[in-house]
């Protein structure tokens, strides 16, 4: 069984780095933490990074998450290995591009492509942010899949995610106490279908709503309430078309024995219980 402890960062391909700066500080509100020649990597808590946008295809996108040390990661490497996942380890030059000791690269059955990592870099400074959005912290990623039962015995059953819910067939799964670090999202294909930051208020998520607004950025689905995790959210298109999303008040599994996931139909209101209309499809 793969131990993921925690989401690490997301890396994705972009088509402008500057448009993605810009997007990052002046929307978004993540703080660079460092400006290298080909990458920018941006931070949201107290970690060196938990996004890079590198010059790149923008169809070129990685979740990465944290497992315990060395050893896990190489039983990690074996069994995916056995369960014949093409396994790539990182060199040298790609851990430091990464800022973590060591990792894995591999991709899940829709193709997706993820990173395992040992030791990623905290930073000694305080995350801050030119644009005070409230983000209190990376918190989740949805990822499309072209199999939503497949993939969830995937994470489930090779890594230890935990269904909190599911939505038809679509899973949010934990790998910690909170609701939902990895969601499912039908696709065509592999990819990110959106990033989460946890923000600190409801108010947060309303001025973002006006703020965005005024810089015209699209707004694709919310204000409204998820009924799953509880969580009151936002969410917007970022450069290339990535959809972030801005949430609050998202559950936290208090009985990791007794939870049992609930089901709830595959239908709007299971989408949001204030009646918000996403403006595409999940
Ligand atoms: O469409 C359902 C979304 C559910 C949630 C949630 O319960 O918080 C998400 O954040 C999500 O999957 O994006
Ligand atoms: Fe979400």
């Amino acid at each position: 069984m793969i131990e993921l402890r925690d989401l690490a960062y997301v890396r994705l391909g972009a088509s402008n780095l500057e448009d993605a700066q810009s997007f990052a500080t002046r929307s978004l509100g993540l703080q660079v933490g460092e400006q290298a020649k080909q990458a920018l990597y941006l931070r949201s808590d107290d970690r060196a990074h938990t996004l890079c946008y590198f010059e790149g295809d923008p169809r070129d996108q990685t979740v990465a998450f944290e497992v315990d040390d060395a050893d896990k990661l190489d039983a990690a490497g074996a069994a995916l290995d056995a369960l014949g996942h093409a396994v790539h380890a990182g060199t040298p030059d790609e851990c430091a591009l990464r800022k973590v000791k060591a990792f894995i690269a591999f991709k899940d059955p829709t193709g997706n492509q993820i990173e395992l990592v040992v030791r990623p870099e905290r930073s000694g400074k305080r995350y801050f942010a030119t644009r005070d959005a409230g983000i209190t912290g990376f918190s989740h990623v949805g990822l499309f899949t072209t199999d939503p039962v497949r993939d969830e015995l995937f994470w489930t059953q090779v890594c230890n995610a935990r269904v909190s819910d599911r939505i038809g067939d679509i899973a949010l799964m934990r790998v910690n106490a909170i609701h939902h670090t990895v969601a499912l999202a039908p696709g065509r294909g592999p990819g990110v279908h959106h990033i989460n930051h946890q923000v600190e208020s409801n108010d947060d998520v309303l001025r973002s709503y006006y703020h965005l607004s005024g810089q015209r950025v699209p707004i694709v689905f919310g204000p409204g309430r998820h009924p799953t995790s509880g969580a009151r959210f936002l969410y917007f298109q970022g450069p290339d078309g990535m959809v972030f999303e801005y949430s609050v008040g998202v559950d936290e599994i208090e009985d990791e024995e007794t939870h049992r996931p609930r089901q709830f139909g595959f239908e709007p209101s299971s989408l949001c219980m204030w009646g918000a209309k996403s403006a595409r499809p999940r």
